[in-house]
Formats: structure tokens, C-alpha cells, sequence
């Protein structure tokens, strides 16, 4: 709707009417106008209603309203008479009488006017409101409309939202059951047979009844499977069947009713093949293709198929193609072909890539109805080779095979299959000399029984489970390949002739047929497209191809994982050696720390001592024991004793005692040269850092065991490790050594190491390196004595004065010592070595074992100097 404005309906007086074409006109929308208006009608007298109506509103009325008048002209016509016959039940015309009064020119021209009274003005306030009151209603109309067709929406939404799921639902379970009902059917199928045979016999015909030839078939009606045949009149030959057809049963109801399950797993997706098999002349084409008033299988399978196909249409798509052809003299014959030339063509069957059996250039014929079926098969039938024989006067000279190709999707899976079905009415079987046949005629009927005698080679090898199964050695035979056995439904007629002129016949015929029931086929195994199965050929190669790289991979994947593991046992291992070495650094900072502490305080204290008595305080500076480094290793402990005769090594005793100093046996016990009793002792000293930055080693040992080493020749038993560790080794600074002889004690030698070499020996006793011998003495009674190497090896103690000590080569026979710079702690190392950031505690850790390392070695190179210089 436009938008609301107001209108004045201008009710006009007769003057104006008839210069006015409409009832009323929109005068404007303009307020002001209106109110001149109102004004000028004011003036003049006539009232003028104000009615609110929008612009379109007003247009269609004046459009609609000539169009009702015509309309309603007639009916006021009708009404005038219905009044004067006093019929007044027309409603609609009254109330347009009661409310369109209007003596419009219209009306008048119509000759109307005579119902509407003068009062114009009155009769267009009626109009007004009526018209008012309609366009309420019709717009409430309107949005009860609208919101109609918004709830409409809504529902229709809704049920959607909700039944789409159901729907949903139900075409799943549409299609498990469809799948199920296919699944039973086939079982049911089965377990009928998925070869059936029935038995059909003709009826006595007029010439055998002339010959007066009578049946030898007894039937009973109550056995449907059974069969006798009286041979003679004492014997007869009972056979079994899967159902036995008598000559009064017909095609549609009895034999066809019993044909149709196989039939429609054919529209499942199996492949069947439906033959008839007999003697000439007994109803095999007349059971497939029946007569125009009696039709027979073939065109009443097809006739199925499309009354299935049409039932299914809604979950299933089919197409059906047929193909026609006749195996003449093992030759292919195409009966659909339109032409001489496809006549003549040569016709051979070829496997395709799904292992069925197919014929190019064979035509395939889609068929869309019934009637076209029957159409072809008439064509087809007409151009089969037939010929007259004394046992049938149209004898079918061939095997004519009708073949249905059935195409099927599945519209809500989507599936696609492919299957065939035969229907094959083989040629008689005859015997030649009966039917008393020559020339062309006897050359067919060789043919003729030669694929006869093939069909019974494949159905006596399926009988037996053979696994060579002769399908090639005839044409009939390899053309039904792919329906005739294995997994394929396959029904068989074997028409017999209840004259006892052809008992012979029929035996043989039964005999057969007894055959080829006993064939058991395993499960039937349902068909697909040829497309799909080469598809599904294809995905299942490749599927196996990624099995086997997946398999290398799973391979080459577990190879990873156990490098992986070890690589990982590698990495915690490697992580807990960082562990323990990052705890080592701690420990070895924490030490050294402690030590330099130590050193530190020391040095204070001995400072102030020595400020304070310089004499009095020469105390080597031992720390205690707990707060030495790992001194294990840097003290000149001996190697390990080897096994040496007579030697009695005083085992060491425990370093809560003192640490480097051996209890020396009374039988070992060194003698001075006073012949006092003395107690060799070996003082190995903790690196102390002197702010004069030397340091010195006191080996106190007896003076008669003592041999100097030079000292070139004991740095060099060090000096190797030492070099590697200082690459640019400093100048070397003085140290002493220094040599006390404990006897007398206040004899002390000294040796000062010099840069060059030449160690310089001194005999001051006042060296301020040299303790006091109070203070020596001291020291001696708080030490435990030690074993000197020379007494642990049982050496003879030899004499040694004062004066040897003096004369530097018999000092160095009889002792010497090892002085060594310690770096750690030094500040001249620290200066000179560069260490990363990050490695600090380690290399410094690092340094002390090496150091360790290095001084163990001097130690062990010292002691077998020793043993070399006391062996010498
Ligand atoms: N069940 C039957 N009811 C009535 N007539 C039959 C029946 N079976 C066969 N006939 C008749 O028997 C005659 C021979 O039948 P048909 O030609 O079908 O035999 P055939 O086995 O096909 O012979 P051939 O092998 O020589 O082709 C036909 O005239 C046919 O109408």
C-alpha cells in the first residue's frame, strides 16, 4: 500500500456531475486546497464528508467502479422484476440499492436512475464509508495474507527441518531392506536351485493321435515334481523335477508363474540363462516364444522386466537392450541386423576386460516398451533358418539366443549394475536316421548335435566339479559362458513328447535334464557394470600397491622409532652426565671457593703473626682436611704395591689421622748417624698462593734415603701435561724446595729451583721457608709417622751425614723433591686463561682433575725414580 494521505471526496451537486466524468475526483492532497474547498461547499451549502483513503486506493476505486455498475446493471434489472413479482431474496442488489444512491449520468444512460433517489450527497457518504469499510477489510485481509504465507513458510520450515532426517531415515532403511529383500530372494532362489529344471510335455498332436500313438506320461496332480514314463507296459521310469508341466498347462499361469523369480533376480543384478532343450518338434519354440494369442517366456520376461522396472522407478533406473542371434552351423548369426551386408558379416566372440564373453558388432537394441519387444522379436524370429523335416514342418535349424542386456542404477546409493539374461531355444535334438535328412539338412543336424553334445560336456563337467570346464568347444557353449553355471541362475525346459513313438527321445531327454539338475552351484555371486567391475579391478590393484608401500613405510617407521628410542636413551644419558658434571662444578667451586676463603684468611692471619712473631710461627699452611681439595690424588702417595718379595707395605692408614703421612714400622725405622732412631717423614704441603708468589714442597725424608733428582729431569717427568695445559708458559718463577733431614732436624737442606734449572742448596736453618726445629718437632710429635718408599721396599738404610746433604750429586741420589707450580688459585692463570662464560665452573673444574691428574703422575713418575735410584 502507498502511503496514507487524506482525500476529500467531494460529493457534488447535480450542476457539477454533469460536467464531471467520475462519481467523485480526487481534489488534492494539499490541505490548503481542501480547506477552500470545504469552504466553497460550506458556502454553498452542501456538506462534504472527509474520508481518509490513499491515492491508489482511490484510483482503483474509480477504476473498479464503472466496471461494478455494468456488472450490477443487469442485476438491477433483474431485482426491478424481482420486485415487481414481489421476489425480493437478491441481498446484494438491495444493499447496493440502500447504499448507492447515486443518479450518476452511467446509471442514468442505462436508464437506472429511477432506483437511486435525488439525495447525492448522502448516497456518496454511504459510498464512502462502505468503501471505507472495504478497503479496512481488505487491507486486514491482506496482512492476515501475509502473515498467512510467513506461517506457511514458517511450517513448511519446519517440517522440512524435521522430516528431512526422517526421511532420511527412511530411505536408509528403504534401502537395507530392499537390500535385504534381494539378499532373501536369492537365498530362497538357492535354495530352490540355482539350476532349475522343469519338465514341459506337449499335447498328443492330431497326427500322432491319427497314428494312434498314446502318451506314455502319467502324471500325478497332486505331484507337481514328478514324472512317470511307461516304458512298457510292466515298467515305467520315475524322474524328478523341479516342476513337471502337463499338456493342459498353459503358458501364462502355470509355466511362466513358475519362470518369473528367476526372471526378476535377473532384474537383482544375476545372470540367468533360460534354454529349452528337447527332440524336435516338442514345443521349445512354442515355450519360448510362444504364438500372437499365446506368448511365450520371452516376450513375458521382458514384459516383467519393464512392470518391474516401472514399480521400482522410484529407487531404481533400468535400461534393457536386446540382442539376437542364432548359432547356425557354428556361425554367428545377428537377426537384428537390418541388412544383407551385417547378414554376411562374420561375427566371433571376444572377452572383455571383466572376463565376460561378448560379440562386437552385434546389435544392441534398446527397448523401451513391450511392444517394440515383441516388434524385434518377430523381426528376429523372421530371419532365423528354419526348415522342414518329417518330424516338424518349421524346424529350427539353429540355436536362436535372445539376449537382455539389464542396466540398473540405484538412485539412492548410487550403485550400478550390469547383467544378462539368455533366453536360448536350442535347435531339436534328433536323430539323424529318423528324421531321414540329407545334404544341407543332414550337415545342420550334425552341427546341431555336435553343440548339443557340448552343452552335456559343460554340464557334465559342472556336474562333477571339474575345474576345466569345456565352454570353448562350441559356440552355444562359449557364448553362454558367463550365464551357464558358476554364478549364474540358470533354468532349463526340457520339452518332451508324450507319444510313445518318441519314448526313445524322451528318455534321452529326461536322462539329460536329470543331469543337469544334479549340478550344485556354489553361492551365486551377483553382477555388476563391466565398467565398474574393471573400476573396482583397478582401485583393488592400487589399493594392493598401497598396502605394500604402506607396509614398507610401517617398516622403515618402526626402524625410526627404535633409533629414536636409542637415540633418546643416548640423550638422558648424556643429560645425566651434564647433571653430574654440572653438580661436580658446584662442588669443585664450592671448594675452591672455600679454599680461597681459606688462603685468604690464612694469609691475613699469618701476616698479622708474623708482624707480630716472626719467628715463632712457621707452620706450614695445611688446611684442615675436610676443606682440602681432593688432595687423593695430589699427594705423593706411592703406586699401588706390586707383588714384591718380602715387602711389608704398612697400609695407609685413614685420612681422619693425616692425610699423607704413613705410620713407618720399628723394623723399617731409619737410623741417624748418631744411631738415634728417627722416623722418616713426608710432608706433601697444599699448594699455598704467596703474595711473593712462590711456594715450596717439603719432603721431609731420612737423610741417608734421600736422592736428589735434577731438577731439569723431574720437570721434565712433568712438564708435559703441564706444557699442554699452559701453552705459553710464563717465565718460571723461583720456588723452593726444600730438603729437611731429620737428623738432626736443625739440619736442614734447601734447595731453591731456579728458572734455569740448577737448583741452588742451601743449609740455612733460618730460611724463612724452613720451620724451626721446635716447630719441626711439634709438627712431628702431631704426625703419624710414614713409611718412606725406601722402607716399604725394604731397602738397607745407608748412613748419611751433613756433609752428603752438601755436596749436591750425592743429594740428588738420595732425594729428591718436586716443586710445582699449582695454578689453581693462582691470579697469574686466571689472567692468562680465557675460559667462556658459560663454561667456567666446568673448565675450572676440569683444570683441578687435570692438575690432580698431572701431580698423581708426578707422584707415580717420583716414586719409580726412587726405586730406580735405590735399586741402583
Ligand atoms: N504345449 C503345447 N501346447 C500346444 N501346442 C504345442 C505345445 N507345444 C508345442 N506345440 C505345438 O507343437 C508344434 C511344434 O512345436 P515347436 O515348433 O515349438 O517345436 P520345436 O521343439 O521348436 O521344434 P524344432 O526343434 O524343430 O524347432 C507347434 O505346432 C506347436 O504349436
Amino acid at each position: 500500500m502507498g502511503e496514507e494521505q487524506a482525500l476529500a471526496i467531494e460529493a457534488p451537486n447535480s450542476s457539477t456531475l454533469d460536467s464531471q466524468k467520475g462519481l467523485c475526483e480526487p481534489i488534492q492532497e494539499n490541505q490548503d486546497h481542501q480547506d477552500t474547498l470545504e469552504s466553497d461547499h460550506l458556502d454553498s451549502g452542501v456538506i462534504i464528508p472527509l474520508i481518509d483513503m490513499t491515492i491508489e486506493d482511490n484510483d482503483k476505486a474509480l477504476e473498479k467502479e464503472p466496471n461494478q455498475l455494468k456488472d450490477q446493471e443487469p442485476k438491477a434489472n433483474i431485482s426491478q422484476d424481482k420486485e415487481e413479482t414481489g421476489d425480493t431474496t437478491d441481498d446484494t442488489i438491495d444493499a447496493f440499492k440502500d447504499d448507492c444512491t447515486i443518479p450518476s449520468p452511467t446509471l442514468k444512460a442505462h436508464g437506472l436512475s429511477s432506483f437511486f433517489g435525488p439525495d447525492l450527497s448522502s448516497a456518496l457518504q454511504l459510498l464512502g464509508t462502505k468503501y471505507n469499510s472495504l478497503m479496512k477489510k481488505y487491507q486486514e485481509g491482506s496482512s492476515r495474507l501475509q502473515l498467512l504465507e510467513t506461517e506457511c513458510v514458517t511450517l513448511s520450515n519446519k517440517c522440512l527441518q524435521e522430516c528431512q532426517p526422517r526421511y532420511e531415515n527412511l530411505k536408509e532403511k528403504y534401502t537395507l531392506e530392499c537390500a535385504e529383500r534381494k539378499r532373501l530372494y536369492n537365498e530362497l532362489i538357492e535354495l530352490k536351485g540355482n539350476i532349475r529344471v522343469f519338465c514341459r510335455c506337449r499335447p498328443l498332436n492330431t497326427e500322432e493321435a491319427s497314428k494312434g500313438y498314446s502318451s506314455v506320461l502319467e502324471l500325478d496332480p497332486s505331484l507337481d515334481m514328478e514324472l512317470q514314463i511307461v516304458c512298457t507296459d510292466s515298467s515305467r521310469k520315475k524322474f524328478r523335477f523341479d516342476h513337471v508341466f502337463g499338456p493342459q498347462d498353459n503358458q501364462a499361469e502355470a509355466v511362466f508363474a513358475e519362470t518369473l523369480p528367476v526372471v526378476r533376480s535377473a532384474l537383482d543384478g544375476y545372470n540367468v540363462c533360460i534354454f529349452a532343450y528337447g527332440q524336435t518338434g516338442t514345443g521349445k519354440t512354442y515355450t519360448m516364444e510362444g504364438t500372437s494369442e499365446d506368448r511365450g517366456v520371452n516376450y513375458r520376461s521382458l514384459e516383467e522386466l519393464f512392470q518391474s522396472s516401472l514399480e521400482r522407478c522410484s529407487t531404481m533406473k533400468y535400461e534393457f537392450s536386446i540382442s539376437m542371434l542364432e548359432v547356425y552351423n557354428e556361425k554367428i548369426r545377428d537377426l537384428l541386423a537390418e541388412n544383407s551386408d551385417q547378414h554376411a558379416k562374420k561375427l566371433e566372440i571376444k572377452q572383455t576386460a571383466d572376463g565376460t564373453q561378448d560379440v562386437p558388432g552385434l546389435v544392441e537394441a534398446q527397448v523401451n516398451s513391450v511392444d517394440e519387444v515383441w516388434d524385434m522379436l518377430k523381426a528376429g524370429g523372421r530371419n532365423r533358418s528354419v526348415g522342414s523335416t518329417n518330424a516338424n514342418e518349421l524346424s529350427s535349424r539353429s540355436h536362436c539366443l535372445v539376449r537382455v542386456i539389464i542396466k540398473s542404477k540405484n538412485m539412492l546409493d548410487g550403485h550400478l549394475c550390469r547383467s544378462n539374461m539368455w533366453l536360448v531355444d536350442l535347435a531339436g535334438s534328433e536323430r539323424v536316421g529318423k528324421i531321414e535328412v540329407e545334404g544341407e539338412r543332414l550337415k545342420e543336424s550334425q552341427f546341431i548335435n555336435k553343440s548339443l553334445s557340448a552343452l552335456g560336456d559343460v554340464i557334465s563337467a559342472l556336474a562333477s566339479r571339474n575345474p576345466h570346464i569345456p565352454y570353448r568347444n562350441s559356440k552355444l557353449t562359449h557364448l553362454l559362458q558367463s550365464s551357464l553355471g558358476r554364478d549364474c541362475k540358470t533354468l532349463m525346459f526340457v520339452q518332451i513328447s508324450p507319444s510313445t513313438a518318441d519314448l526313445g527321445e524322451t528318455l534321452c531327454s529326461l536322462n539329460f535334464a536329470s543331469r543337469v539338475r544334479g549340478i550344485e552351484h556354489g553361492p551365486v555371486r551377483k553382477q555388476s557394470d563391466p565398467n565398474e567391475s574393471f573400476k573396482i579391478k583397478q582401485l583393488t590393484d592400487k589399493l594392493r600397491l598401497e598396502e605394500k608401500e604402506t607396509a614398507k613405510l610401517n617398516e622403515s617407521l618402526q626402524l625410526m622409532h627404535l633409533k629414536y628410542a636409542s637415540r633418546e636413551n643416548v640423550f638422558k644419558t648424556l643429560q645425566e652426565k651434564i647433571r653430574d658434571a654440572e653438580q661436580t662444578c658446584k662442588t669443585y667451586q664450592q671448594k675452591v671457593k672455600e679454599l680461597e676463603n681459606r688462603l685468604a684468611d690464612e694469609k691475613n692471619g699469618r701476616h698479622s703473626v708474623e708482624s707480630r712473631e716472626p719467628t715463632k710461627y712457621h707452620k706450614p699452611p695445611l688446611p684442615p682436611v675436610k676443606q682440602r681439595p681432593p688432595l687423593g690424588k695430589l699427594t705423593n702417595r706411592l703406586p699401588p704395591p706390586g707383588p714384591r718379595k718380602g715387602s711389608s707395605i704398612t697400609p695407609m692408614q685413614s685420612s681422619t689421622d693425616k692425610e699423607n703421612i704413613l705410620t713407618m714400622k720399628k723394623s723399617t725405622t731409619y737410623t741417624s748417624p748418631n744411631n738415634q732412631p728417627t722416623i722418616a717423614r713426608r710432608i706433601s704441603l697444599v699448594p699455598i698462593v704467596r703474595p711473593s708468589r712462590r711456594r715450596a714442597s717439603f719432603a721431609v725424608l731420612p737423610s741417608d734415603s734421600l736422592t736428589a733428582v735434577p731438577e731439569t729431569h723431574q720437570l721434565h717427568s712433568t712438564n708435559s701435561n703441564y706444557q699442554r695445559y699452559q701453552p705459553k708458559a710464563p717465565p718460571r718463577r723461583n720456588s723452593v724446595a726444600t730438603f729437611v733431614p731429620f737428623t738432626p732436624l736443625s739440619k736442614v737442606s734447601s734447595v731453591t729451583a731456579t728458572p734455569d734449572g740448577k737448583g741452588k742448596f742451601t743449609n740455612n736453618a733460618s730460611s724463612k721457608y724452613s720451620s724451626p726445629p721446635s716447630v719441626q718437632a711439634m709438627w712431628r710429635s702431631k704426625i703419624p709417622s710414614i713409611g718412606s718408599p725406601r722402607q716399604r721396599l725394604r731397602l738397607p738404610s745407608s748412613p748419611c751425614s751433613s756433609s752428603a746433604l752438601k755436596n749436591p750429586q750425592m743429594t740428588n741420589k738420595l732425594c729428591f723433591s718436586i716443586q710445582k707450580r699449582l695454578i689453581v688459585g693462582s691470579p697469574t692463570h686466571r689472567q692468562s686463561t680465557t675460559i667462556p662464560p658459560g663454561l667456567s665452573l666446568l673448565g675450572q673444574a676440569l683444570r683441578e682433575k687435570e692438575i690432580v691428574g698431572k701431580l698423581g703422575t708426578a707422584q707415580r713418575v717420583l716414586c719409580r725414580k726412587r726405586r730406580q735410584s735405590a735399586f741402583q
